[in-house]
């Protein structure tokens, strides 16, 4: 068998290892910094077996956090140059509503990065409020805002448009080619199913993959897989949530119905169908992930779509699946392997990853190339894991 194997005689300077949206915004920086860059998938492009597949994503500034704020100035700028570049729309501006207990901590705090930034906000009394969100019932108690530069990424299409410019800028991606096993060296050697390469530094993006990766490595990182139900809902009257009507994505913090966020896109990719999602779901394998039949969250969302959004039939028209890869603070992985400098980890994007993309393509990139990252990675270093056994998840 090993001389059917396909022995690369040249070297890359870096092999990416997934094409998920995190991979792929990776090896477009790479190869637009004209490096010799190999991107390897596991699945025949497109598949929907990740994190990185379906039709939208959300987009915004609003967090808690400075540093992801900081972050998404330079995203949003990224993603608009990628629309450019491509020549394709990738962004829709539909605003971002978010309600939660006015005096609770997550909230306030919210409340406060946003003034603190200068994010275009407007913050909604409980009067005006079904004045400007029909439809939409405010629990007692709750505040609500609107991030007015937030939106939606048409997440299908972008993935395939930053692939399409890696290709352009002379990247070679390889798809279909599982990734079995990693030699670790001042060249790093990557074999698969029908392949050995090497490469001077290695990226590795493999979304709920990364621990079986790693294995290789000698690295094990504070992961958990879960599967998400990904619910459509029938509006009641055609287009009453649809972006026709400018309704905003939305999330609400601290549901009464669940410890997780719920969080919403207006009708749009589906007519009629407006996607209403629990930020949590239950754990999986990747490989066997509807094995997981688990409905919890489904519940939960039922319960939330009764008493929140009266227009919609409280029953889920289409329920898709997707994966999150969740570390135990809910930051991502941007980080060197500890013991080897040319292996970089792309990892634990919390299901909140897909708007960072091309931010975190640029630093992926800058730690492959041993440059100094732009901006400060130390809340997504490995070394914040060391006191979390495994099973402390
Ligand atoms: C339901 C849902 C809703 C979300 N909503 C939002 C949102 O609104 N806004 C937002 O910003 N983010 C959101 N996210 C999160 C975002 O989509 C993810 O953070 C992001 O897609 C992660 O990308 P990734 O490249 O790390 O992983 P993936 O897309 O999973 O890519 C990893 C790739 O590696 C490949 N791979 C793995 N192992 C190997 C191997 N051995 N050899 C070769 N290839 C391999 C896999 O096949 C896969 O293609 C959501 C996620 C889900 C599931
Ligand atoms: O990243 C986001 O914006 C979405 C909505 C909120 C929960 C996480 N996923």
């Amino acid at each position: 068998l090993s001389a059917q194997l396909e022995m690369s005689s040249e070297v890359f300077d870096c092999i990416v290892i997934g094409a998920g949206i995190q991979g792929s915004c990776t090896a477009y920086h790479l190869a637009k910094n004209k490096q010799k860059t190999l991107l390897l998938e596991q699945f025949v492009l497109p598949h929907s077996r990740g994190s990185s597949h379906g039709q939208t994503r959300v987009i915004r500034k609003t967090y808690e956090e400075d540093f992801y704020i900081q972050m998404m100035h330079e995203s949003y700028e990224l993603w608009a140059q990628l629309e450019r570049e491509a020549g394709v729309e990738l962004y829709r501006r539909t605003g971002l509503l978010v309600m939660g207990p006015e005096n609770g901590k997550g909230f306030s705090r919210l409340k406060a990065t946003m003034q603190r930034h200068k994010i275009p906000t407007v913050f909604l009394e409980k009067q005006e409020f079904s004045q400007h969100i029909p439809n939409v019932n405010l629990a007692d108690g709750n505040g609500a805002l609107i991030d007015t530069t937030a939106g939606v990424l048409y997440a299908d299409r972008a993935l395939r448009a930053v692939q399409r410019l890696f290709q352009s800028f002379g990247g070679v991606i390889k798809d279909g080619e599982k990734v079995i096993d990693i030699r670790p060296g001042a060249e790093v050697t990557v074999t698969t199913g029908s392949g050995v390469y090497s490469g001077r530094s290695l990226v590795i993006t493999a979304g709920p993959w990364a621990n079986t990766l790693l294995t290789h490595t000698g690295l094990q990182l504070p992961l958990k897989v879960v599967k998400i139900n990904v619910c459509y809902w029938k509006e009641k009257i055609p287009g009453t949530y649809s972006v026709g009507q400018s309704f905003p994505c939305f999330i609400e913090m601290e549901p009464k119905e669940g410890e997780y966020d719920i969080y919403g896109l207006p009708s749009n990719e589906y007519p009629g169908l407006m996607k209403v999602c629990y930020h949590m779901g239950s754990e999986t394998e990747p490989d066997e992930r509807d094995k997981q039949t688990d409905r919890g969250d489904i519940d939960i969302l039922v319960r939330y779509v009764t008493r929140c959004l009266p227009g919609l039939v409280p029953v889920p028209a289409v329920v898709e699946s997707c994966m999150y890869t969740v570390t135990p603070d809910h930051n991502f992985v941007l980080d060197s392997h500890p013991t080897y400098g040319n292996i970089i980890i792309g990892a634990g994007f919390s299901g909140h990853g897909f708007k960072f993309g091309p931010i975190i393509g640029k630093l992926l990139s800058q730690l492959a190339l041993g440059q100094v990252p732009s901006y400060d990675l130390s809340p997504f270093r490995i070394q914040r894991f060391q006191s979390h056994a495994r099973s402390s998840l």
